[in-house]
């Protein structure tokens, strides 16, 4: 693979990790999160990250997001590859086609939701109008919590507003880290609908890690990790009980 610049011939707008090797720590306390993972997310497809807690799944999406810099390994996003890019053209590039919803929302905490959402297409210079704004947060089923600060909202709200923001400039990629964690079935469904609209209505690619085989289920692919290597990969469809029983073989192997 290239080490730099755009791969001529790679079908654009997919996710391409090819050997990612991820470590924390040094010396005798290093730890490998992700042990070479080799793995591509298609244009157009909904893929659920599934595993133990621990196994890399969120270090996994956030090495491909750009967020992280992988120890080694490449990865190449929407045709760029990302490996010896500098900080700013890596921002520039999550800004253009990058969603991420964190596991921790990672809200403003001094901006108004429909501030929160504006946030990174202000940042890149994009001014976003306001009914779409409301109509993000609107989707999200927010609609009377535009002007509320995250102080004022509660965990599942401000987990919708995180989604909001991640959705509302249409990237070409959407990384999102257990977006339905802290949701009760009904407005997880509702987001779950939103995420396969992205992708069935506007050929967007999402990404999503999650511990629900209910929410994994809504998904065309599960790939699984299993101490920071892929330890399965199957296209659905998939009833919840298949992913819930290799899920359960997974983290049984890994206590
Ligand atoms: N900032 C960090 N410093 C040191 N070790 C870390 C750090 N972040 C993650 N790790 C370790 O890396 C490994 C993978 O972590 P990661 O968060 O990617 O797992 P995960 O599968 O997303 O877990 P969970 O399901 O619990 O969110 C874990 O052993 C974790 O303890």
């Amino acid at each position: 693979m290239p080490r730099h610049g755009i791969v001529a011939g790679m079908t654009t707008q997919t996710v391409v990790l090819e050997d990612v090797r991820a470590t924390y720590g040094t010396g005798d306390r290093q730890l490998a999160a992700l042990d070479g993972v080799s793995v591509a997310f298609e244009r157009g497809t909904f893929t659920a990250v599934m595993g133990p807690s621990g196994s890399g799944k969120s270090t996994l999406l956030h090495c491909a997001a750009g967020l992280d810099r992988p120890a080694g390994g490449s990865i190449v996003i929407d045709g760029v590859v990302l490996d010896d890019l500098t900080e700013d053209e890596l921002t520039r590039l999550r800004r253009d086609r990058i969603g991420f919803v964190f596991q921790a929302f990672n809200l403003v905490s001094s901006l108004t939701a429909e501030q929160n959402v504006a946030l990174p297409s202000r940042l890149a210079g994009r001014r976003i109008p306001q009914a779409d704004i409301a109509g993000a947060l609107t989707a999200v089923g927010l609609a009377g919590r535009l002007r509320h600060r995250p102080s004022e909202l509660s965990g599942g709200e401000q987990q919708r507003v995180a989604v909001a923001r991640a959705l509302i400039s249409r990237p070409a990629v959407v990384f999102a880290d257990e977006p339905t964690g802290a949701l009760d079935s009904v407005t997880s469904r509702n987001i779950l609908d939103l995420l396969r609209e992205l992708v069935d209505e506007h050929q967007q690619t999402v990404v999503m890690v999650t511990h629900d085989p209910v929410a994994a289920a809504r998904a065309d692919r599960v790939v699984f990790l299993a101490d920071g290597r892929i330890a399965g990969d199957v296209r659905g469809p998939l009833e919840p009980e298949q992913i819930a029983a290799r899920t359960a073989q997974l983290v049984e192997g890994s206590c």
